[in-house]
Formats: structure tokens, C-alpha cells, sequence
């Protein structure tokens, strides 16, 4: 049985706050028998404003957030999947960027955010992400794994199931898990997060993988949370809370619902295997293309 964790924190611009956080996870994951413990989008910081973030930025090799992920991934011989940002275009921008540090610690595969979250939402919140970060070149293709190929990608790109589909139909590692790890706000976590990630698990019956911000990071700034992991046929397997709708208010800065939570789930590649061989899906490239080239 291979077991994956889902961990849900609540960042805030203090790095050595958030690595507590992240270690305490490792732990409670440790303890339940986990080979790897999937972390949100931004993990190590989430800063008040765009100057602020690319401040903060720092290379992998000196942040002592990624530093201390690696020392624990190879002490309890577990897999990390987590959001950082990296130092982009001479100090300008930062990069969104997804790590998988292996069981021996080592980072051995990356993934920079493609699309990037520019909104104004009327009552809601303002934000320009493309004002800080630099959008990624690339798909990263999906890599295998203890659960099978794991293709990544972050947050706003779970609204563009093109890439989900680009993954799962790889030639060589179609995808069997997908990660969202995520920073979603409250009124379009509240619309748009589950029925997004639900149908992202079913059309392409992979396993979904969403690890969420939760609660206050800053003045600004609230996370709806709602971390879970989603079977190949669409069943919610696990699952965190998330902020009410109009909730927020009472959370002082750096507090979540309940401190520092992880769910697990058993990732069982015979049920992608039995959903795939039951219910075909054969696209019809040949009639509107190819998606991958
Ligand atoms: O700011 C950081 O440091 C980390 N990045 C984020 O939190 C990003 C960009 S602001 N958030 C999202 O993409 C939310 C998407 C979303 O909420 C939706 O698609 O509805």
C-alpha cells in the first residue's frame, strides 16, 4: 500500500515560521507511514506585495527553507513535493516554481508555474501575479515515481485543462497523478476549486494531488484551504477544511483553520489501471489535432 499526504499551512512572509510549519507536517507524515508528503504553492513565503516577494526570493541553494525540506526528506527517506519561488531576470521577477525533492533529498525534478493568476474580481481581490513572476517556459513531462508518472503543475493552471491533457497523454509517461498545489482565494475557492479538481481527475482518470494555503497570510491576503486528494474516478479519498465564504475576518496574520493538517490516501495504480480499462476515453486527435507535438 503506498500512501501520499496532502499538507495544508498557512505561510506567511517569515520563512523560518513556514519551514516549522512544513517540518511538523513531515513528522505527522513520518508517523503515518507516507513516501511523500505533497506541499502547496509558495510554502516558503507568501509576501503582502510584488516588491515584497521578489525581496524575499532565494536561490535554492541558500534558502534555508529548501535547505531544511532536503535534510528532512533524506533523514525520514520521504519525497516532497513543494511550492517555492526562485530568484528570475537579474533580481526583477521571481519564478514560480514546483520542486520534487527525491527520498535522498536530492531536487530531482522542477516545474515553473505556466499560467499566471492576474484578476480584479468586483468586492474581491486584486491581483496581478504576471507583475512579479516570470511565467515558465515549458511543460515539464510527467517522470516516474513509487505512484506511477507524476506530472506537475501549480494553482491557476488547473483552469487549463490542456496542460492536464498534454500530461496524461504524454507518449512515453502518461501521467497516473497530477498536483495542483495552491494558493486559491476564498470566492473563487468557494466557486470553482472542487468541481475544477474533480473534473481534472476524471477526464483525464489520473489521481489529483491539491495541496492548499489556508487562512491569513497577511492584511491582504486569505487562503481558502480545502486540500484533498481525488481518485481516477472523481471520489474525494481525502480531504481538509477550507474558509467559509465570507470567513477570514476573525483569523489573525499566520493562522489557518486548525494549525499545521495532513490527510493521506492510498495511491492504488490498479484502480487508474480499472477506471482507464472500464471507460475508455479515445480523443479524436485525428478529427482537432494533437495536443502534445
Ligand atoms: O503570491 C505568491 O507568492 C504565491 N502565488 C499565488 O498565491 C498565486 C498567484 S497570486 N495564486 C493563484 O494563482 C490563485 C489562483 C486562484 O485563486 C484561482 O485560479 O481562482
Amino acid at each position: 500500500m503506498v500512501l501520499a499526504a496532502v499538507g495544508q499551512i498557512c505561510s506567511t512572509a517569515s520563512m523560518s515560521h513556514n519551514l516549522q510549519q512544513c517540518r511538523l507536517l513531515v513528522q505527522k507524515a513520518v508517523s503515518m507511514g507516507v513516501k511523500a508528503l505533497f506541499l502547496p504553492e509558495a510554502s516558503d513565503y507568501i509576501a503582502s506585495s510584488g516588491p515584497e516577494t521578489i525581496s524575499l526570493a532565494k536561490d535554492v541553494k541558500e534558502s534555508e527553507f529548501v535547505l531544511g525540506l532536503q535534510e528532512e526528506a533524506q533523514k525520514a527517506n520521504l519525497c516532497i513535493n513543494v511550492g517555492v519561488h526562485e530568484p528570475a531576470q537579474g533580481g526583477q521577477k521571481v519564478k514560480n516554481t514546483l520542486l520534487w525533492i527525491d527520498e535522498k533529498g536530492e531536487i530531482a525534478q522542477r516545474y515553473q508555474k505556466l499560467h499566471l493568476f492576474d484578476v480584479e474580481i468586483e468586492g474581491g481581490p486584486v491581483l496581478k501575479e504576471s507583475n512579479s513572476v516570470e511565467p515558465g517556459p515549458s511543460i515539464l513531462p510527467p517522470f516516474p515515481t513509487v505512484f506511477g508518472n507524476v506530472g506537475l503543475m501549480i494553482c491557476f493552471d488547473l483552469r487549463f485543462p490542456t496542460i492536464s491533457t498534454a500530461l496524461r497523454t504524454h507518449p512515453h509517461h502518461p501521467a497516473h497523478l497530477l498536483t495542483y498545489p495552491s494558493a486559491f482565494t476564498l470566492p473563487t475557492g468557494h466557486a470553482h476549486w472542487t468541481p475544477l479538481l474533480r473534473a481534472r481527475a476524471i477526464e483525464t482518470q489520473t489521481y489529483v494531488i491539491a495541496a492548499a494555503q489556508v487562512g491569513r497570510h497577511n492584511e491582504k491576503r486569505v487562503s481558502y484551504g480545502k486540500s484533498m486528494i481525488i481518485d481516477p474516478w472523481g471520489r474525494v479519498v481525502a480531504e481538509l477544511d477550507g474558509v467559509d465564504v465570507d470567513g477570514g475576518k476573525e483569523l489573525r496574520e499566520g493562522e489557518g483553520l486548525r494549525g499545521p493538517e495532513i490527510a493521506v490516501a492510498e495511491i492504488d495504480l490498479g484502480v487508474v489501471e480499472r477506471v482507464r480499462r472500464e471507460v475508455p476515453l479515445r480523443a479524436r486527435g485525428d478529427v482537432y489535432g494533437e495536443v502534445w507535438g
